[in-house]
């Protein structure tokens, strides 16, 4: 299991107004104990289907598996505050499968560190990983920085990314983000991912906290 950052829970009831909230109900339990296994299967399949050739017949077969499969969770829709992908802190990157599988090492005030292996999922080309995923990465990271920083919610107002030398997939990187200075309510996070004692890319992003009810 990851070690996961201190979020505060709360009901509901007592929610922030606007889009993010301050604080949201977290869960280990949510979606069964089976749910973490559940989305390494999805990414499993996500990684099969970006790396195979499939023969008319299996695309055929696939296909009525897949629809079969999205008919079971129509009835189970739910909002984003409690859906086990996204609040599951139990899992890699909260069980949330829009994100690359991040493994928190370490996470507080004083920054966050985390592991992440890309896959050929996120294969930008010729082998090496696509800079959108990285800067997904940051983009996560960085603003779970801010917010352990600041004890409060913010959305990025930019993100740069320096791209200094190739990702690699299939090899697990260290990833840190921390707060580089605060001015009232801007953050300006940094950020840096390496391949050992290689430097693959540096994130230089600025976050803004959010007022009470902004979206
Ligand atoms: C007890 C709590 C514990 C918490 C623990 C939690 C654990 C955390 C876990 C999990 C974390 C998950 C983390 C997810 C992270 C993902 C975040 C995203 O991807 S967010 C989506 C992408 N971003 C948008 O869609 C924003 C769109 N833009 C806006 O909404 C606004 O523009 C916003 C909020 C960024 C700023 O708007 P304004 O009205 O609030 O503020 P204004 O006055 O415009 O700016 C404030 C200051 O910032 C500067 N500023 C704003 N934007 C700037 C920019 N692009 N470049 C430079 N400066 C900028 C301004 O010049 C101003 O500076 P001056 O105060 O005057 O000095």
């Amino acid at each position: 299991m990851s070690a996961q950052p201190d979020v505060e829970s709360s009901s509901a009831s007592d929610a922030h107004e606007g889009g993010f909230r301050p604080t949201f109900d977290v869960s280990t339990e949510r979606g069964g104990p089976n749910y973490g296994k559940f989305v390494g299967q999805v990414r499993e399949f996500m990684d099969r289907v970006r790396a195979a050739l499939p023969s008319a017949e299996l695309t055929d077969e696939l296909l009525a598996d897949l629809k079969s499969m999205n008919a079971k969770l129509v009835d189970f829709e739910t909002d984003e505050w409690t859906s086990p992908s996204g609040t599951r802190i139990d899992l890699p990157a909260r069980g949330n499968i829009t994100l690359p599988p991040y493994d928190i090492v370490d996470a507080g005030p004083d920054g966050v560190d985390a592991t992440i292996t890309f896959t050929r999922f996120n294969l930008g080309g010729n082998g090496a990983a696509h800079g959108g995923f990285v800067a997904l990465l940051f983009d996560d990271l960085g603003g779970m920085a801010a917010a352990l920083n600041i004890e409060g919610i913010c959305r990025t107002a930019y993100l740069k990314i320096d791209y200094r030398s190739l990702t690699p997939l299939n090899s697990e990187l260290a990833v840190r983000c921390w707060v580089d200075r605060v001015e009232g309510r801007k953050v300006y996070v940094r950020g840096t991912l390496h391949e050992g004692d290689r430097l693959c890319a540096e994130m230089d992003a600025l976050f803004i906290k959010l007022k009470p009810g902004q979206p």
